[in-house]
Parts: C-alpha cells; sequence; structure tokens
C-alpha cells in the first residue's frame, strides 16, 4: 500500500494560489508523470508531499495515512530537487550515502551496503569516476545526477523527483528516462516525476498529469490524453508544433452538424455531433493536431474514412527530425501545420489537397476551454 492521494489540496504563498483544490489518486507502484509549464504548481505539489511546504488545506494520504501532520522523516519519501541541494563540504560519495547514515536508518546498513549501493546507484547514472571529488568540483548536469543518485540510494514508500533530468544533454537524457523507468519498475516503488517536456512525461509516465496554473486538467495515459485533449491548453502543451485552432460557427446540414470556418465546412465525428445536439455552446473552437492532418494518402484509403479535404497552398516546410513539418494557407487566409513523412515533395508554392479526419477533430468550449465530450 504505497499509494499516493491528494483530497482537495490547496497550496497558497500569500495571496498566490500554486495548488489550487488538487484532487488525484496515484497508485501503487505507478509512476505519475507531473507535466506543466514553469510555475505550473509541480515543484509545490511535491513539497506537499515530502512534507518541506506546508498544506494550506486539504489532505494528503501515503499508502492510506493522512500524513499533514507527519514530519518529512516520518514519511519514508526521497525527494530530488531540481536545485540539487547538495552539501558542499562533503564528497560526491558522502552526499550520495547521507540518507543511509541517518540516526533513523545507519542500524540497518553497514559500511560495506553503503558502499555497495553507492557504487550500484553511481554506475547506473554515471557518475562513478566523481565519487572523490565535491559538489563544487562538477558541473550542474553532474549535480543534478548526484541529487537523483541520493534519492534513488533509499527503498522507500515514494519517489519525489523533481525535473530529474532538466539540466542533462539530450542523449543522456533519453537514456536516463529510458532507465529510470526500468529502475522505478524492477523496484516497484511508487514515483511522482516533474517535467515541462511532454514526450518526457509520454515516455516515462504510466499516466500522465497535467497541470496549469495551479489547477488539474487531465489524468490518464498517453493515448486518452492524446485522443482526447480535456482542455485547449492541453493541445498546445502536448504537441509541437501546438495544436491547430480555428475560430469558426456549428452550422447545420441535413441531419448533420459541421463546424464552418472561411469557406471550410469540417466534418465532425458522430459522437461530437451527438453532443452538440444534446446540448448548446455559444461559441465553440476546432481543434486538430498538426500529425492528425494527412498530406498525401498513400496508406489511409479515405473512402473508408469520414473527414474533409481541404486545398491549401504550402508556404514553407522545415524537416524535424524523422518528420516534415508543413505550413499551409486555404485562398481564404485559414492557416494550419500539418506533418508529412521526409519523402514527401511539397514545395513552397504548391498547392495541395489535405485531409483532416472527423475522428481526429477536437471541439472546445469557447468560455470554458474545455472539450464538448468531457463536459458534465
Ligand atoms: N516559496 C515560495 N514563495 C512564493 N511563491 C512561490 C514559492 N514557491 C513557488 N511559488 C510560486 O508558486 C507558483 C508555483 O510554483 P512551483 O515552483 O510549484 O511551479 P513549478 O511548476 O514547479 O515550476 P518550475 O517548472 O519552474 O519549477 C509559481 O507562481 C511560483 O512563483
Amino acid at each position: 500500500m504505497k499509494e499516493v492521494e491528494f483530497v482537495e489540496v490547496v497550496k497558497k504563498y500569500g495571496d498566490l494560489v500554486a495548488v489550487n483544490n488538487l484532487n488525484l489518486k496515484v497508485n501503487d507502484g505507478e509512476l505519475l508523470a507531473i507535466l506543466g509549464a514553469p510555475g505550473a504548481g509541480k515543484s509545490s505539489t511535491l513539497k506537499m508531499v515530502a512534507g518541506v511546504e506546508d498544506i494550506t488545506s486539504g489532505v494528503i494520504k501515503i499508502g492510506g495515512q493522512v500524513v499533514n501532520d507527519l514530519d518529512p522523516s516520518e514519511r519514508d519519501v526521497a525527494m530530488a530537487f531540481e536545485t540539487y541541494a547538495l552539501y558542499p563540504h562533503i564528497s560526491v560519495f558522502e552526499n550520495i550515502a547521507f540518507p543511509l547514515r541517518s540516526p533513523k536508518r545507519a542500524k540497518y546498513f553497514t559500511e560495506e551496503d553503503i558502499k555497495k549501493r553507492v557504487r550500484e546507484v553511481a554506475e547506473f547514472l554515471e557518475i562513478d569516476m566523481l565519487l572523490n571529488r565535491k559538489p563544487k568540483e562538477l558541473s550542474g548536469g553532474q549535480r543534478q545526477r548526484v541529487s537523483l543518485a541520493r534519492c534513488l540510494i533509499r527503498d522507500p514508500k515514494v519517489f519525489l523527483l523533481d525535473e530529474p533530468i532538466a539540466h542533462l544533454d539530450a542523449k543522456l537524457r533519453h537514456k536516463l528516462r529510458r532507465e529510470l523507468k526500468i529502475w522505478q519498475q524492477r523496484k516497484k516503488t511508487t514515483m511522482l516525476y516533474t517535467t515541462t517536456d511532454y514526450l518526457e512525461a509520454f515516455s516515462v509516465g504510466d499516466r500522465i498529469a497535467v497541470l496549469h496554473r495551479g489547477s488539474l486538467l487531465q489524468v490518464g495515459t498517453w493515448d486518452e490524453i492524446y485522443e482526447r485533449p480535456a482542455h485547449r491548453f492541453i493541445g498546445q502543451l502536448v504537441s509541437d508544433p501546438p495544436m491547430n485552432f480555428f475560430q469558426g460557427q456549428l452550422v447545420r446540414n441535413g441531419g448533420a452538424i459541421l463546424f464552418e470556418t472561411k469557406g471550410i465546412r469540417f466534418a465532425l465525428s458522430p459522437e461530437i455531433q451527438k453532443r452538440l445536439m444534446e446540448r448548446s455552446f455559444e461559441e465553440v473552437i476546432l481543434g486538430v493536431f498538426p500529425s492528425k492532418v494527412l498530406l498525401e494518402f498513400s496508406d489511409f484509403r479515405m473512402e473508408e474514412h469520414t473527414g474533409t479535404l481541404v486545398k491549401a497552398v504550402v508556404r514553407f516546410s522545415e524537416v524535424r527530425g524523422s518528420r516534415k513539418i508543413v505550413f499551409a494557407q486555404t485562398g481564404e487566409g485559414v492557416t494550419f501545420t500539418a506533418q508529412a513523412a521526409l519523402g514527401i515533395q511539397c514545395p513552397p508554392g504548391s498547392e495541395r489537397e489535405f485531409f483532416f479526419p472527423a475522428a481526429s477533430l477536437q471541439v472546445f468550449d469557447n468560455i470554458t476551454q474545455r472539450n464538448v465530450l468531457l463536459l458534465d
């Protein structure tokens, strides 16, 4: 029983609400990635679990026990801070070994055990050659790995990792995020892991919790969030380039409801149409991820899908990794981005047909910015 539960948790700093009525349950042995822009409230959330920040109101439980009034040392959680917080006067080895030497734990570990554990975690994080140095002799990335090692050396109920690999170079980040996940699965320890990077969140998290200005917007797996983002902001946060948004209005055509913007009538999925018939919305916005807009449909049988063909002129395109991002504009001035395979030719100025599958379109209520399918 190592689940972590937040019940109506609020964190205020003076008048500033950093965490706003958080209700969330992290399951036993789960790796929950908390995704949010800087200032979203991620660190404050972890610090309240660790006990280094007070909870303004609400309840936090670990393994079913309310921990609000427990001292940090009694919570059995290990936290790696984004700011490292290393002891400057002792070696890297002693910094990592530090948690095992606390009065409470020292009796369980011989000097041999400590050496073995430090070596294991230092090798895992590729800092075994730095063990004799002092923190001031390390680069920022190396300090971050020492801070991480000091956290991982323990066997707590819960690991709290605050942007644990943010200051590492891209190659090491990719390697570590994979290995941290393997480490967590091996230990079966519940882990809360914060990041500002959606790719990192999707790659490490069993589920992802999206925080925005202190409020939890959605919790789910990669598929659930990507297939049905709960809020317009999520469309911007989990895609690069961000989701395309179109202003427009709903129109009826026979028994169908379509979304119309500057000369284009987008077909919507039956599920969205049903929703729009059940409930009226003053103003809506259409959203579609660039990766779902199709340009040249070689392995996609268009006739089997409901959707909308849009003719547009390619403004420019750029290569990003293994794909091409295409920026296009219709004659009526509607602009959008699409993704294409590298081999697809789309020189600037060329006219192309883009397919918008109805199943990939999202409709957001412009007042609450929420996905109409997820509103009560
Ligand atoms: N000790 C503090 N005193 C006052 N305001 C604070 C304090 N700590 C955080 N804040 C404010 O609370 C809000 C949430 O901060 P928090 O550090 O939790 O966000 P975050 O998502 O972790 O950001 P980052 O990714 O930049 O670390 C921010 O507006 C921040 O300025």
